[in-house]
């Protein structure tokens, strides 16, 4: 039997209603944090969130609310689900509320252009240290629309303290939302973060109407400056192997369920990136997360083609077309160069 605890979801989106369901399934009392009063109510009145996640029925066990009080006062844990820019406008309002020290969990999956952080970096610099026991990160291949299904779904999660990092597998594991654990805290990050920018790509290269072979070169060449950028910044390199790194990168890139891949592929289509923004009605974290490791490229010196083909497509009016091209007309490379330098770099003394 479980030990049943309270958390607070802030963030009653997509991902934070899914999370809100499986926690609700182990038997946890959620306290379900939104903004919008109509989302609530209705989340409140027939266990439902038709906004983000119309025909699933929430659990009992958790309830909506608009309060951050009501939200956070009980919690023993409390677990962001909100867009990486929003980070810093939602986590000060929740600091009056918080009287000990809690246990941190962000579900959420950028890199903040301007400051180069990650999330949980955000996290440590907006909370003070005498409001939290950890931070932890929850991250891996898991769409909430399959999620909400309670279809088969694996996750890792990652923080500085691991036997925090363990009480939160504890807290989300079940049949149906099997939770690993990593030590790898950048890696786990930067993995999340980053294949958002390929799943982008992915989605333009089948709006423009190309087919299996460059969804494959997309996916394995992304993992490669993936794994080229994150070992840069600290990452283990073999993180990147692993559900956050390629296991994300193939259910984004391959998923009508991303909204990564949907953008992409309206941008594909010729539609404006406003437009698409529009039209998506939920958060694209890959727009703003190119801007930022287009940044990092240039900071740590680690050559990035597709995501700086993405950054001109998006930021530099470039035509996607004539970006491919561009892409394929590069000079010739050794495909193993990266591993070897990233293996030089990590283990040859
Ligand atoms: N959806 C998924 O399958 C997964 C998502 N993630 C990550 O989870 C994070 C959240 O995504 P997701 O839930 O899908 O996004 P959605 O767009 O579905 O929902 C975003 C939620 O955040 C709220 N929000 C947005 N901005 C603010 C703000 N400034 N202040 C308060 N609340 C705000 C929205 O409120 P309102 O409705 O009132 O606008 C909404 O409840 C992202 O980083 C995403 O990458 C990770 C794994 C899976
Ligand atoms: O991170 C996700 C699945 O693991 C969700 O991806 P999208 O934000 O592209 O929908």
């Amino acid at each position: 039997m479980k030990d049943k605890k309270s958390v607070a979801m802030i963030g009653a989106g997509s991902w934070g209603t899914a999370l809100s369901l499986v926690l609700g399934d182990n038997g946890h009392t959620v306290r379900l944090w939104g903004k919008d009063e109509k989302n609530i109510a209705e989340i409140n009145s027939l266990h439902q969130n038709s906004k983000y996640l119309p025909g699933i029925t929430l659990p009992n066990e958790v309830v909506g609310t608009t309060s951050l009080e009501q939200s956070i006062q009980e919690a023993d844990i409390i677990v962001l689900a909100i867009p990486t820019k929003a980070m810093r406008e939602v986590i000060p309002q929740m600091l009056p509320y918080i009287k000990k020290q809690k246990t941190f969990v962000h579900v959420s999956k950028g890199i903040e252009p301007g400051t180069l952080m990650r999330i949980s970096e955000i996290m440590e610099e907006e909370i003070p240290e005498s409001m939290r026991k950890s931070i932890v990160v929850l991250s891996g291949p898991s769409h909430a629309e399959e999620v909400s299904l309670r279809h088969p779904t694996t996750v890792t999660v990652s923080s500085k303290k691991m036997d925090e990092a363990e009480l939160v597998q504890d807290l989300f594991i079940n049949h149906n939302f099997r939770v690993y654990t990593n030590p790898d805290l950048i890696g786990v990050e930067i993995g999340g973060a980053l294949k958002n920018i390929i799943a982008v790509c992915a989605g333009i290269a089948d709006g423009l109407g190309f087919g299996d072979n460059a969804k494959a070169a997309l996916i394995t060449r992304g993992l490669a400056e993936m794994a080229r950028l994150g070992t840069r910044m600290g990452a283990n390199p073999l993180t990147f192997a692993g559900l956050t790194g390629i296991g994300d990168l193939i259910v984004t890139c391959t998923s009508v369920h991303s909204r990564n891949w949907r953008a992409g592929n309206m941008l594909g289509k010729g539609h404006a990136l406003e437009e698409v923004l529009d039209q998506m009605g939920m958060v694209v974290e890959g727009i703003r997360t190119t801007k930022a490791a287009h940044q990092l490229s240039e900071k740590y010196g680690v050559t990035m083609p597709i995501t700086n083909a993405l950054f001109k497509i998006l930021f530099n009016g470039q035509d996607a077309k004539a970006a491919v091209e561009s892409l394929m007309a590069r000079g010739k490379t050794n495909e193993m160069e990266d591993l070897i330098n990233i293996l030089a770099s990590q283990y040859i003394e």
